[in-house]
């Protein structure tokens, strides 16, 4: 097992240059054996000097680098060539390898809007096309033909990649987002037992943590302070998914809730960082460098020559989950015996799972190496907490937006469940409403709008227009699909595919368009690698909007810029209010790391009269 620590002292761009050095230094030797043995012996040149081996190596590499590309290039074409198929349309860009498309590629990425730029491309050059920047292939693709190849029936000869996993290894380690092969089907075989219904509707669990957090929303609001809802909802999933995992709950929840800047600045207050609000920041900040290092290709690591940027980050996640993770391991040890723990990556289907075992109870019986048992949990702090925190931010927001939507919500929420009573799983399985207001967020705003998997042969696929030959895949090629691009397709949606209505889950827009055609909806994605925890983040988010419409009439927006410093890159650009469809109407700034969260939060303000009195009914 690779340690991600092994390399500790050594920054990224240390090992990667160190690497091409020795490549180069080897290169070297080949020219100089070349020109002392075969061109001054016995081709009687002159003798050569090391400045001129030096030079021919450098030029011997930009030639050998020419060379692989365009024989790579001739390859592909020959071998699509006798496969009948055609070649992938190339954006052209007008800088030298590419770079401007790069370029603009990453700045949609950092701080435009998703899918800004590319839906030019591809009105240019349809659904599926290369962008090649470097003389590297990166396909891109928003068509669901192609995603159902890659994600379900070719799946296959679809792997993360090292273009994912690279720059990821640092923070997701070897854990179940950035694993392929035998450790991704161990993973998936180890965690998927927790998943099972028995152990997702224990609605006790949400309902501890969703009665904090309501209250403490309660309170900020009636002191008449603005709230981050997105922060709020970022507490409560950690702490409901880590005891739900790991039977021990964060407590981020306890700690006190950020104030709006405005506020801060009037009234000079300073707050204070606890251990696990310090854990918070930290897992927050690893991931967003590690979603940076994929806008620079496979150059990533020269960003990073003097330090590895996630060491501190990472540092703060270890030291909070290494002394968890080694009071299992010694928990476990105490309570074998002295029995031999098997630490075999197969030994996982003799190991019961009893009946009250958290994740950890179980990962600690089927191995002992911490880095693999914190990994995974890392990993599943991951999947539970943004994904599901990100999805009730995008509805809190619609809610505010669209009081209508509200209304009837809150009418279904009284007429199933009441206005004060728990909601139990029979409940939610009959909230149509509910489950439609949720998936239409997911459809407007799906939480890994972007995904990315590698070819490992080449494969050819049927052409998007059907008087056009098919396309060829090349081997190793990456291919970044995106849903969230998909699901604003009007020619797959209908001409209001910008519109939030909720009822196009429940009228004849469903067997018009979904029925037919399933993959166009694909927030969890789909195949052998669909999500682990839909139907418990379904249930996580329906038990936390139940609740929140039980104790509250309605919602209002803060949309006042200076709740984040006037310097803030967290901003929404103001230009955006003139901008067409969503982007012009919705009141947040979408950013994603490895998933799609609201920069700067989403806040909301209350008065008396949004409390919700029960005896008002
Ligand atoms: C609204 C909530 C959620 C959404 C939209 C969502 C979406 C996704 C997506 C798109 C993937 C595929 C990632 C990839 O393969 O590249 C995924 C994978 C996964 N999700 Fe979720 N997720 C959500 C909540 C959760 C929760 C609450 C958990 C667990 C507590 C979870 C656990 C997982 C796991 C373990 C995987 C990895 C599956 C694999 O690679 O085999 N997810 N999720």
């Amino acid at each position: 097992m690779k340690d991600p620590n092994r390399l500790k002292a050594l920054t990224p761009g240390v090992v990667y240059l160190a690497q091409k050095t020795f490549l180069f230094f080897l290169t070297a030797i080949g020219v100089r054996v070349v020109q002392q043995l075969v061109l001054c012996r016995f081709l009687a040149f002159g003798s050569f000097s090391l400045a001129q081996t030096f030079n021919w190596t450098i030029i011997f590499r930009v030639f050998y680098a020419i060379f692989q590309v365009k024989l790579r290039e001739s390859w592909n074409e020959w071998d699509a060539a006798s496969k009948g198929a055609r070649m992938l349309p190339v954006v052209k860009g007008r800088r030298i390898g590419n770079l401007d498309i790069m370029k603009k590629v990453g700045d949609m990425l950092e701080k435009g809007y998703p899918g800004d730029f590319l839906d030019e491309v591809e009105a240019d050059l349809g659904r599926i096309f290369n962008t090649r920047g470097l003389w590297e292939d990166l396909i891109f693709t928003s068509s669901p033909d192609y995603i159902k190849r890659i994600l379900a029936t070719e799946f296959d000869n679809f792997v993360k990649g090292e273009r994912f996993q690279e720059p990821m290894y640092s923070v997701l380690g070897v854990g179940v987002f950035n694993a392929d092969g035998e450790m991704w089907k161990f993973h998936r075989r180890l965690t998927r037992p927790f998943f099972t219904r028995e152990k997702i509707t224990h609605f006790d669990l949400f309902d501890r943590h969703a009665e904090l957090a309501i209250q403490k929303l309660k309170n900020r609001l009636f002191a008449g302070h603005s709230v981050d809802f997105q922060d709020l909802m970022g507490r409560f999933t950690f702490d409901a998914s880590t005891d739900f995992l790991f039977g021990s709950c964060a407590d981020t929840l306890q700690d006190d809730l950020p104030y709006a800047y405005s506020h801060l600045v009037n009234h000079s207050i300073t707050t204070t960082q606890t251990r696990s609000s310090r854990f918070l920041e930290a897992f927050v900040d690893a991931q967003f460098i590690v979603a940076n290092r994929g806008s620079f290709s496979s150059y990533w690591p020269l960003l990073e020559i003097f330090k590895d940027k996630t060491a501190k980050p990472m540092q703060v996640v270890r030291d909070f989950l290494d002394p968890i993770v080694a009071k299992a391991l010694s928990r476990n040890k105490e309570q074998s015996l002295g029995n031999t723990v098997q630490d075999s990556q197969n030994s996982e289907e003799a190991k019961d799972i009893g009946d009250n075992d958290t994740l950890l109870d179980y990962l600690v019986k089927v191995t002992n190496d911490p880095i693999v048992i914190r990994d995974e949990i890392f990993n599943m702090m991951i999947a539970g907490r943004d994904t599901t925190a990100g999805t009730l931010t995008f509805i809190m927001h619609f809610l505010c937006l669209y009081p209508d939507v509200c209304s009837r919500l809150r009418e279904e929420v009284f007429h199933k469940v009441g206005t004060s009573r728990k909601p139990t799983v029979e409940d939610v399985r009959e909230m149509k409403y509910l489950r439609a207001v949720i998936n239409e967020t997911l459809r407007l705003y799906p939480v890994v709008p972007y995904d990315i998997r590698a070819s490992i042969k080449a494969t050819i696929w049927p052409s998007d227009d059907p008087t056009q030959p098919p396309v060829y895949i090349p081997s190793k090629a990456p291919i970044i699909y995106s849903v969230f691009m998909m699901h604003r397709r009007k020619d797959l949606w209908g001409p209001d595919a910008e519109e939030f209505d909720p009822e196009r889950w429940l009228d004849e827009r469903v067997r018009k368009y979904l029925t037919p055609n399933p993959f166009i909806f694909l927030p969890f994605n789909a195949g052998p690698r669909i999500c682990l925890g839909q139907q418990f983040a379904y249930n996580e988010m329906s038990f936390m909007i139940i609740r929140l419409l039980q104790t509250f009439n309605s919602f209002t927006l803060d949309t006042d810029p200076n709740v984040l410093p006037p310097d803030s890159p967290d901003r929404r650009p103001k230009e955006w209010e003139q901008c067409p469809g969503r982007k012009g109407i919705d009141q947040f700034y979408p950013k994603r790391t490895l998933t799609l969260y609201a920069a700067g939060g989403l806040w909301i303000k209350g008065s008396d009269s949004e409390i919700f009195n029960p005896q008002d009914t």
